[in-house]
């Protein structure tokens, strides 16, 4: 659905002043030849309407000869900043970086946050931004979520299709993703509406059962028949099925990378306004998929780099896999019971 502009700089305005941006500080656009126009045009606009000092910082894009997909998310790790002095240069002496290129998991996104500088990943297309716009309720809710997560010492994920996943945690922070940031040093996506953690290096073990309609991301898929997955110390050691399974072991080979079936972040997602069937209503390159990656009650985890929370894992490749009808249980306690997001006395 089109969105006007007028819709859209209203929309940066409410992300902006969330962001807590004040008058004279530095913005610096970050773009690239996927940049959406209307998303730059309007970001411009609303940081300059609030009285910011606006740079744009366009970049080559890179990895072309490499990914197998499109999507800005499937292939990790090196970025245009890689070794370019100037522009990290540029986005360290920014007080907020608007990333409408995809910088995450890149070690040069760590080192410009370590600098107290800003950064708001915003790449889905305008339709997805202005109906997942986020509030200070998303942030309340997410809130409570990775304190919860922060305050365990072991995730358990079970299902009615098999899955039996054991995930002790507490080596890595929590991550919170609401939207916006408030904070110096913050990284966040806008939209999103979810927290994770990292299971502890070498410790996540069990099996994952992915039944028919979970999501595989790249790919945009439902999943029509079921994959099963052995995770033994951090790692997924065996992939099995059909059609899906031998779709998912094609794309993994690609990267012939060990690193890429280890077990990157685990959490579930908190918001109410995504939802799971919304991927299906788009063309596999219009979005990132990020209604299944937020909406509320899936358990996300995701395989591949650690790097974003203090690991070591740098590796490429990025699978997110959105799961319905989990079970979450943290110390014993459900979070998450068979999809339904539990809150407040039901937490108990
Ligand atoms: O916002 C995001 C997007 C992808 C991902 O893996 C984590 N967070």
């Amino acid at each position: 659905m089109p969105v006007s502009d007028a819709d859209m700089v209203r929309a940066w305005t409410h992300v902006l002043t969330l962001s807590k941006l004040k008058p004279q500080e530095v913005v610096t656009v970050l773009t690239s030849d996927g940049t959406h126009p209307q998303t730059l045009r309007t970001a411009l606009i609303a940081a300059s309407n609030l009285g910011a000092r606006v740079n744009r910082l366009d970049l080559p894009p890179v990895n072309a000869e490499h990914a197998h997909s499109r999507d800005s998310l499937a292939y990790l790790g090196t970025t245009p900043l890689t070794g370019n002095r100037a522009a990290m240069a540029a986005l360290k002496e920014s007080d907020l970086v608007l990333d409408l290129m995809t910088l995450l998991f890149s070690p040069e996104q760590m080192e410009i946050l370590e600098s107290g500088t800003k950064i708001l990943l915003a790449v889905e297309p305008p339709e997805v931004l202005v109906r997942l716009l986020p509030s200070l309720e998303d942030k309340v809710t997410v809130g409570e979520a990775t304190a919860l997560l922060k305050a365990a010492k072991e995730m358990h994920v079970t299902s009615r299709a098999g899955t039996d996943l054991r995930l002790p945690i507490g080596e890595f922070p929590t991550v919170q993703e609401y939207g916006f940031v408030d904070e110096p040093g913050r990284w966040d996506h806008w939209p999103s509406g979810f927290g994770f953690t990292f299971p502890n290096e070498g410790q996540a073990s069990g099996r994952i059962v992915l039944d028919k309609g979970d999501i595989l991301l790249p790919m945009k898929s439902y999943l029509t028949s079921q994959i099963e997955m052995t995770v033994e110390r951090g790692y997924v050691t065996a992939i099995t099925g059909g059609l899906d399974a031998d779709l998912l072991n094609d794309y993994m080979d690609a990267f012939a990378d060990p690193e890429a079936y280890a077990i990157s972040h685990i959490g579930w997602g908190t918001q109410k306004r995504a939802r799971w069937s919304t991927l299906g209503l788009y063309d596999r390159e219009q979005t990132l998929g990020m209604d299944a990656r937020a909406f509320a009650g899936n358990f996300l985890f995701s395989l591949g780099p650690n790097n974003e929370a203090g690991g070591s894992r740098t590796t490429a490749c990025h699978i997110d896999i959105p799961m319905r009808n989990c079970t979450v249980r943290l110390d014993g306690r459900d979070v998450v019971r068979e999809g339904k997001l539990l809150a407040g006395k039901e937490l108990a």
